[in-house]
């Protein structure tokens, strides 16, 4: 359903895909490659997914693009918690292929440890992407949507951002130096120095923060999809919640149209960085009018104008509340320079104690490569040996939802279109059709026969013609 001009959009679909990244280590004579990994995670996958059709029941889809980094979209979730739920199921899933891939290499004698990264670099100083995306109205203007998300966005990875011990230059391509052209600074995010445009439809070479391929997945004359590739990927379920539950609340602001200050930035690609170097929030960043402002007073803007206008922003469900409450006090603390109040919750801040810790107690100064490794180690998903997952396990960070709650995630999908999608791949695989789904649409091959559907509205969760095509998957013959 399309909302009136002016009023906040109180139902939204997100969804979050996360590439993830990949590397081994030999542990016989022979080396091999992360293309090598990723083609055993793909054969894996072939097997415990029956098809290389990889939209899965639970409406998610997992997928191996060129390059080697398996990626996990989530199904489209239209509340928060779902979303966190969903988003923690692709470590499940890409640690089950590794698993594969570990014996499957094994018994070919190359054994090989396999490790998975949740993060957006390499050692390579190689990016890759943690995309959001967001539902918006046709009828609202997108360049409105765009004007005011933007500084938003730029200065959203003082509550947001991953950390990142970088050596990176002011400026430089990290991919042409490895990542390690100057002394080591950290850095709020992961993702800063790689964004080299605002808003575009190109993707890798001049990568924008936001891409406005026009992709709506969903009815085109109702529906776009807010495309956002600026994020870092987040290991902290709370980060996650407030990543997605601030840029939400930003979305509601600019389609109530409450009158925001003009905080448009004269140079977008300079100040992401600019601000990325600074844990306090305080460096001042041009803005296009010639005043200068940080990246709090730019957060401080935002979330100031939710409370002040909150009741014209809709209904706030449980989770939005949750990250209303999380984007407060992240400010708070920021502004009182209490990093240690941010160290279960956020996580360049949990990123951030834990190398100054280590540090300290090993004396080392700050481009040591063992403090590289340690950030690095912050994003292993692998249970047992990714310092993020130990410190998850001793209980030293904040949690969303319980493993509980992820299982059934696996399993089940949001009430949503994902949910009539899930339906139909179950109901196909149980009767060994040959079948394909995608976020758009539903396809049954039988025979010389075809049976299709399209499901527009990603909104809606019951549809008499899927139940339909379910039914028919039992008849004899068609
Ligand atoms: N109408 C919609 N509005 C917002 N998000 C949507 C909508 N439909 C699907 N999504 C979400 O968008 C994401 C799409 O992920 P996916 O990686 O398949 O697509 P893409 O970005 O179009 O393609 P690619 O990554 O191959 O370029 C998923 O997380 C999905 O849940
Ligand atoms: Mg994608």
């Amino acid at each position: 359903m399309a909302v009136e001009p002016g009023e906040a959009r109180t139902r939204r679909i997100y969804g979050l895909e996360t590439e993830y990244g990949l590397t081994g280590r030999p542990r016989g004579d022979r080396r091999v490659g992360p293309e090598e990994i990723a083609r055993q995670m793909f054969r894996g996958m072939i097997a415990w997914g029956r098809s290389s059709n990889v939209f899965l029941a639970n409406g998610s889809r997992i997928y191996l693009d060129v390059g080697s980094h398996p990626e996990y979209a989530t199904a489209e979730c239209d509340d928060l918690y779902d979303l966190v739920a969903h988003d923690a199921v692709g470590n499940r899933l890409v640690e089950d292929l590794r698993g594969l891939a570990t014996d499957q290499l094994a018994a070919d004698g190359t054994p090989v440890e396999i490790f998975l990264f949740k993060n957006n670099v390499d050692s390579a100083g190689n990016s890759y992407g943690c995309h959001e995306n967001y539902l918006v109205d046709r009828g609202v203007d997108i360049n409105r949507y765009y004007r005011v998300v933007l500084p938003f966005l730029v200065s959203r990875q003082l509550i947001a951002g991953a950390g990142h011990l970088s050596r990176t230059k002011l400026y430089e391509r990290p991919e042409r130096t490895a990542g390690a052209g100057g002394p080591a600074v950290f850095q709020l995010s992961q993702r800063a120095d790689q964004m080299w445009d605002t808003v575009s439809s190109a993707t890798t070479r001049s990568r924008p923060m936001i891409n406005t391929r026009d992709e709506p997945h969903g009815d085109p004359e109702l529906y776009r999809r807010l495309h956002v590739i600026v994020g870092d990927s987040s290991m902290s379920q709370t980060t996650t919640l407030l990543k997605v539950g601030a840029t939400e609340l930003v979305l509601r602001l600019v389609e109530a149209r409450v009158a925001l200050p003009d905080l448009t930035l004269d140079n977008p690609n300079l100040a992401i960085r600019q601000i990325s170097r600074d844990l306090t929030g305080r460096t001042p960043v041009e803005l296009a009018n010639g005043r200068t402002v940080s990246a709090l007073e730019i957060q401080q803007a935002y979330l100031q104008a939710v409370l002040d206008q909150r009741d014209r922003l809709g209904p706030f469900a449980p989770g939005l509340e949750h990250a209303l409450r999380l984007w407060q006090r992240t400010l708070t603390a920021v502004e009182a320079g209490d990093m240690d109040t941010l160290s279960r919750d956020i996580d360049w801040a949990i990123k951030h104690r834990l190398i100054t810790r280590y540090a300290e107690r090993h004396n080392l100064p700050p481009d040591s490569p063992r403090l590289a490794q340690l950030d690095m180690a912050y994003h292993d998903i692998a249970e047992g040996r990714g310092l993020f997952r130990l410190l998850d396990a001793h209980g030293e960070v904040s949690r969303i939802v319980d493993e509980a709650q992820v299982d059934r995630a696996l399993t089940t999908p949001p009430p949503t279109r994902a949910r009539l999608r899930g339906a139909f791949i179950e109901a196909a695989r149980a009767a060994e059709v040959d079948y394909l789904a995608d976020w758009m649409h539903l396809r049954v091959n039988r025979g010389n026969q075809t049976r299709a559907l399209t499901l527009r509205d990603p909104f809606r969760d019951v549809d008499e013609r899927v139940d339909a095509l379910i039914a028919s998957l039992s008849e004899p013959l068609w």
